[in-house]
């Protein structure tokens, strides 16, 4: 079983190495069969040139797709998901942030879900056991509020809606039509598992603990929260 663990980067120079070599140090301790895709925007801090240095390093376990300039989160994952599919013929797809706040250590517990028949499996900070580290009570209302609305609103019963670290099975991003999911940047998570729950596949939640990064800063923009809200009434009057 291949698993495919798609990072995208945007200004994480800082923080992609630790990620990388903490990940590989994961696959090798649970026998995991990893690879690694890192989508970069054309970082002007150099994350893709260290990217490529890491893929050098790595030689065939590391992947990097440069692109143009900053496309957003969403079309970076769906990247991401392509190459993993169309190159690698993964079997499982993950996405994950590179700043660190998605600990890589769940990754094997993701596995196991996957492997007890949950087709995609979302680390939820909102679930027994989950949680968030390092947030002010701002972020935190927000985040919290954000879902609350997303899952009532579009009804579905997911507790973390908005949560990156997730671990897709081939079999959804093969069905699903990822070229028609209109959102670009962090919307995309809440559109992405609007279409998965209307293709019938089964979600789990596992639950991780989110760390605030210790480097680099947040690119969620107040714009990408007034998107975040627009795409939910998009998708609730949507046929
Ligand atoms: N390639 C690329 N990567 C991007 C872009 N925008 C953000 N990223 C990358 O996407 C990851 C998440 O971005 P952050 O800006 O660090 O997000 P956050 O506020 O810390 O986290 C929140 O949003 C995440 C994404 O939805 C969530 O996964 C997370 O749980 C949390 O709610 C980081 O690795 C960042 O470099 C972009 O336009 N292009």
């Amino acid at each position: 079983m291949l698993v495919s663990v798609v990072i995208p980067t945007y200004n994480e120079k800082e923080n992609i190495s630790v990620l990388v070599n903490s990940l590989i140090q994961i696959f090798n301790s649970n026998n995991i069969n990893g690879n690694i895709v890192i989508v970069d925007d054309n970082s002007p801090d150099g994350t893709g040139e260290l990217a490529d240095e890491l893929a050098t390093n790595y030689k065939s376990q590391i992947h990097v797709i440069h692109r143009s300039g900053k496309l957003g989160i969403g079309t970076a994952h769906i990247a991401g998901f392509k190459y993993s599919l169309d190159n690698l013929n993964a079997d499982l797809i993950f996405s994950m942030d590179s700043d660190l706040s998605h600990n890589p250590e769940y990754l094997p517990e993701f596995v196991k879900l996957s492997n007890q028949g949950y087709e995609i499996v979302v680390g939820s900070r909102y679930v027994k056991g989950g949680g968030v580290k390092n947030w002010g009570l701002h972020r935190r209302i927000m985040s919290k509020g954000a879902n609350m609305l997303a899952s009532t609103i579009l009804g579905i019963k997911v507790k973390d809606m908005t949560t990156g670290y997730r671990c897709y099975s081939k079999n959804v991003l093969q069905k699903l039509d990822l070229d028609a999911i209109k959102s670009d940047g962090y919307s995309f998570l809440e559109e992405i598992l609007y279409y998965c729950k209307k293709g019938g596949f089964s979600i789990g939640e596992n639950p991780i603990v989110f760390v605030d990064r210790t480097h680099g800063s947040s690119k969620l923009s107040k714009n990408e929260m007034v998107k975040f809200f627009m795409t939910i009434i998009r998708l609730r009057f949507k046929n």
